[in-house]
């Protein structure tokens, strides 16, 4: 059960068009993803921290799982060193591994942290190298059918959710950098979208919900704009392999979330100002959402 934090919140409150608040929002964990992407944007970085706040008012449990990868790009670029992608994961040598733990829990964390600190002492940061949180093993990408080595990317095996569980028992609200522990003693590069994944998996969410740079995922992109509004996971299986970028480890995350009992997992507009506060606190369902194969069809009710 959580216990409130010491300092009451005073200037966060209910948004118009929220009366669906309801009872069985109470003690609800969702994940958020926070992509590097949407961050760029200092505005919605501090509209992001207000509704993360917002949603613990409402009795939710959020946990920020964020991303960085313009901000790696930047650091990189700065210091003379490539970026390079293969299937949406970026290429990580030994040099590269510094500056993308420097960037993701030294900077993105920290300014997160800070932004939603400005509303209370709700944020604690942690990376996923800590207490064991993410364990994870080397693995390669896979590109036009081969399996391509990327240097030190890893995959989650394991998740101990300990720590974090402890945060949201405080009323705290964890905000973890994808970053993990292998097995081998190597610090890996995680990609966002899968250790959020992963993360929502181990602590047994209601719900992912991935905020990013577009609608949703397109059914056609770069072609058209059409977003797919639901999908089941079979249907989500069978679309990844022609996935491309950036959207193929988002929709792999959702997929894994999913079958493994997370309620649902959404794709939403980051650019959007509160865009997770409607999408989790009001019946609307922007963005691309993925359920599981028994849910019937039909408009998602309820979180
Ligand atoms: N089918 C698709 N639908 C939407 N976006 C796509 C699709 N395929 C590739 N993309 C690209 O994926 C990008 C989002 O991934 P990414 O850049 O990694 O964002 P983030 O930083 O939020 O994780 C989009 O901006 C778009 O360029
Ligand atoms: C392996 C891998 O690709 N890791 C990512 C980690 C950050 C990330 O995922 O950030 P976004 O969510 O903003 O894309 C990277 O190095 O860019």
């Amino acid at each position: 059960m959580r216990t409130a934090v010491e300092q009451p919140v005073t200037e966060a409150g209910p948004r118009a068009g929220h009366q669906t608040w309801r009872e069985e929002l109470q003690g609800r964990t969702v994940v958020v993803k926070f992509g590097g992407n949407a961050m760029v944007d200092d505005t919605l970085q501090q509209a992001f921290a207000r509704d993360v706040v917002e949603l613990w008012h409402a009795g939710l449990m959020p946990v920020v799982v964020h991303g960085g990868g313009p901000q790696i790009s930047t650091m990189l670029d700065r210091l003379g060193l490539e970026s390079r992608f293969e299937a949406g994961l970026r290429v990580t040598t030994p040099e590269t591994m510094d500056v993308v733990r420097m960037v993701l829990t030294g900077r993105v964390q920290r300014e997160l942290v800070g932004a939603i600190n400005a509303h209370g002492p709700f944020a604690v940061g942690l990376s996923g190298e800590d207490a064991h949180t993410m364990t994870a093993v080397r693995r390669p990408a896979r590109v036009d059918g081969r399996l391509v080595d990327i240097g030190l990317v890893g995959d989650i095996v394991a998740v101990d959710a300990g720590t974090v569980r402890a945060l949201l028992d405080q009323g705290r609200i964890p905000v973890v950098s994808p970053v993990a522990r292998g097995t081998d003693g190597e610090v890996y590069n995680v990609n966002a979208d899968l250790a959020a994944s992963a993360l929502a998996v181990a602590l047994g969410a209601d719900r992912l919900v991935v905020l990013t740079d577009v609608e949703g995922l397109y059914a056609d992109w770069p072609r058209s704009a059409e977003v797919i509004e639901r999908l089941t996971a079979a249907e989500l299986g069978a679309l990844l392999p022609g996935l491309a970028s950036g959207m193929l480890p988002k929709m792999e995350g959702c997929l894994r979330a999913v079958r493994a009992g997370v309620g649902r997992a959404q794709v939403l507009d980051g650019r959007v100002p509160h865009a997770v506060l409607d999408a989790v606190l009001s019946e609307k369902s922007p963005g691309t959402t993925v359920v599981p194969d028994d849910v019937p069809s039909g408009p998602p009710a309820g979180p």
